[in-house]
């Protein structure tokens, strides 16, 4: 998995097109969101994930609280995001490790919003640009080599 983590005055996005024949059903609510002062992790779930997607979950919610704790973010947005990684996981395994990654996050108390999975989407970022604003982070199950 592929995290891109930036620090945000607000990430507002909007729903344009399919990107996948059978995108992530989506209500009309879900077409539109935004959040501000939000931490927006720009994820790419990989192929090595679906040796152990769990643990993929358990290290990336690890990762994401320890940014969250030292920027003192409440509020994050989980983007899906297929442009981290030439070797993207299937999409039904990607969006439900997505979905386990937004529900655990709000289990551990953050106010969290998921964009919509499978779409093209037009979206706002306000970075806050302060030495921790932009952060990436590379996670593979154990027993996997990193891939460079
Ligand atoms: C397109 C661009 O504007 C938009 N931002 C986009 O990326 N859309 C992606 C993700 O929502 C999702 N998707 C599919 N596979 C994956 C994956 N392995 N990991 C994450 N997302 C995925 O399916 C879309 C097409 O790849």
């Amino acid at each position: 998995m592929r995290m891109l983590l930036i620090h945000s005055d607000y990430l507002e996005y909007e729903v344009k097109d399919k990107a996948l024949k059978n995108p992530e059903p989506i209500s009309e609510e879900q077409k539109k969101g935004r959040l501000e002062e939000v931490l927006a992790v720009f994820i790419s779930v990989e192929k090595v994930d679906e040796t152990n997607p769990d643990e993929v979950v358990e290290k990336a919610v690890n990762e994401i609280k320890d940014v969250a704790s030292q920027v003192k973010a409440e509020n994050v947005f989980v983007y899906p995001f297929a442009h981290l990684s030439s070797e993207l996981a299937k999409p039904d395994i990607a969006l439900e490790v997505l979905r386990e990654v937004e529900e655990k996050l709000r289990e551990e108390g953050f106010n969290v919003k998921r964009a919509p999975f499978g779409y093209y989407k037009a979206f706002k970022l306000s970075c806050k640009g302060h030495p921790l604003a932009e952060l990436s982070r590379t996670i593979v199950p154990s027993g996997e080599a990193k891939a460079e």
